[in-house]
Parts: structure tokens; sequence; C-alpha cells
């Protein structure tokens, strides 16, 4: 566990420039004073008043902290150390350069099955590390999935913001991630578990190999309601010489019933993901 250091972040680390920003969390480079080893740092607002509705409440942000202290893979991104001052908490967090997966993708369009399975390898060593410390990401989507460097192929799981610990018997329901990459217990309001991550592997995986995604539609209304039908086909063009075998892991994730969705074990041991 952390314990919030008091100390003043400037004092210790050169702050850089901003390189990311979400609702309540800017994310800049900085670099340790001493070492000078380069960091990310995620800047967090803490809310004032328990009724604020600007910045995380400071039950949020010891969430975050305690999920990622909890683990230690190299799948997933390291937190380091962790300051607070009256307005806001810092993060030191590992920096991963390479750019995201999505950024890769775009210059790409999409990759080829090698390159796919050896992302997914990955990504599903990462969530299975996850999996068995009883840890969901719920938010899983190429924005999130990190390369190390430059032509590096290594990636990294980032951004636990909304990521829960599955404690025995607390259902787990009040999370929104992405519309396009969100299960359809999420769209219902259903109790979400691991296979709620599994479903949003099949999108990212779809989106691997065709560059289109599947449930996307013109505005967010439509596309949640493509989720909960379930509302999905190879037809894409881009699907036309993909193998059966990477056709049926996609299959084996995009299913309604959370159930019968593969686990991050069956797909370790999938045909297409580890050819006998
Ligand atoms: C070089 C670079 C560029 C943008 C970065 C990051 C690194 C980055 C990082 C992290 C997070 C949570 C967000 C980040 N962002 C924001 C965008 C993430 N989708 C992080 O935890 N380590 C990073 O390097």
């Amino acid at each position: 566990e952390f314990n919030f250091k008091q100390d003043n972040f400037e004092e210790f680390y050169h702050i850089g420039e901003p390189i990311g920003s979400g609702q309540f969390a800017v994310v800049r480079k900085c670099k340790l004073k001493e070492t000078n080893v380069e960091y990310a740092a995620k800047f967090i607002k803490r809310k004032r008043t328990k009724s604020s509705r600007r910045g995380l409440s400071i039950e949020d942000i010891q969430r975050e902290v305690s999920i990622l202290s909890a683990i230690d893979h190299e799948n997933i991104v390291k937190l380091y150390d962790v300051y607070e001052n009256k307005s806001e908490v810092i993060l030191v967090l590992e920096l991963v350069c390479g750019g995201e997966l999505f950024q890769f993708l775009a210059e790409r369009e999409k990759v080829n099955e090698d390159e796919a399975v050896e992302f997914l390898k990955q990504i599903l060593e990462g969530v299975r590390h996850l999996h068995e410390h009883s840890i969901v990401h719920l938010d899983l989507k190429p924005e999130n999935l990190m390369l190390l460097g430059q032509n590096s192929t290594r990636l990294k799981i980032i951004d636990f913001g909304l990521s829960r610990k599955l404690d025995e018997g607390v259902e787990v329901k009040d999370i929104t991630g992405t519309p396009e990459f969100v299960a359809p217990e999420i769209v219902n309001y259903d109790p979400l578990c691991t296979a709620t991550d599994m479903w949003s592997i099949g999108v990212i995986t779809y989106i691997l190999l065709s560059g289109c995604s599947p449930f996307l539609g013109d505005d967010k209304q439509e596309t949640l309601a493509n989720i909960s039908a379930v509302d999905f086909s190879f037809d894409c063009e881009d699907f036309a010489n993909t193998s059966l075998l990477a056709k049926n892991f996609i299959q084996g994730l995009l299913l309604r019933n959370p159930n019968e969705r593969a686990t991050v074990y069956d797909c370790l041991r999938h045909p297409w993901i580890r050819p006998v």
C-alpha cells in the first residue's frame, strides 16, 4: 500500500509537457531530479466538497491506487509513487513512450494475423494477471494499450480509472466505459464480471484484424442498441481473407451471456493463439 506523500511534488520532479488528459486528470511527462529517470505523472483533481461534481472523491482515487499497487506484471504499467496536496493527487507511473496501439493501427489501418496474435498474447497475459487478482479493468480499448517504444511491439495496459476489485458478493453495476467497447451487461445495467473484459478483447480483436468497429453506430444510442442486440457480422470486406480460427476466437467472446463467453484461460489455449 502507498501512503500518499505530502511533500511538494515539484521539489523532487521536473514537470514536463502534458501528454494526455481526461475528465478530471492530466498526464504529464516528468523527471525524477535525483536520477533523471522519466515517468508519467497523472494529476488527478480532488473534489473540494462531498457534493462537488468536479474532481474525484478520495475514495475513488484510493481505489485506483490500491488496485495499481496490487498488480505487478510486465504487460501492466507500474505505479511507483503517490503525492497529494489539497487540490490534487499525483500518481507517478511507468512511462511508455511508443504511443497507443490505436495510433499504430491508424497508421497501419489493420495488422496481419501474426502481428495481431503477438499483441493479443500480451493483452491476454496482462488480463490473466488482473483476473487472477479478482480485478476487472472495465475500460479495455486500443487507447489504453500503449506500446513500449517507437518500433517496439511490446505493449502495456494503462489507465485503471474505471477498474474494480470483484469483492465477494459485492455486485459492480454502475460503470460505463467507452460505448464502442462495453459489453451488453454494462448497457443493461447487469452485474459485471471478468467476462466483461473478455467482451472488450473480442471488440479489440475485431478492430485489429479489420480496421472496422463491430458495433459502432451513428450515435451513442445506436452503438449501445447494436451491443445489446449483439448485432455484428464479418461482412466487412476486410474479413475476406481472415482465417476461420480468428473468426472463431472473436465469436467465442462476442456472446451476450457472460457465462458462455471464453475466459482469459480459454483464449490463451485457443488454437489461433497457441497453435499446437
Ligand atoms: C508517451 C505517452 C503519450 C500519451 C500518454 C502516455 C504516454 C500515458 C501514460 C499513462 C497514462 C495513464 C496515459 C498516457 N497518455 C495519455 C493517452 C493515453 N491514451 C501511464 O500510466 N503511463 C504512460 O506512459
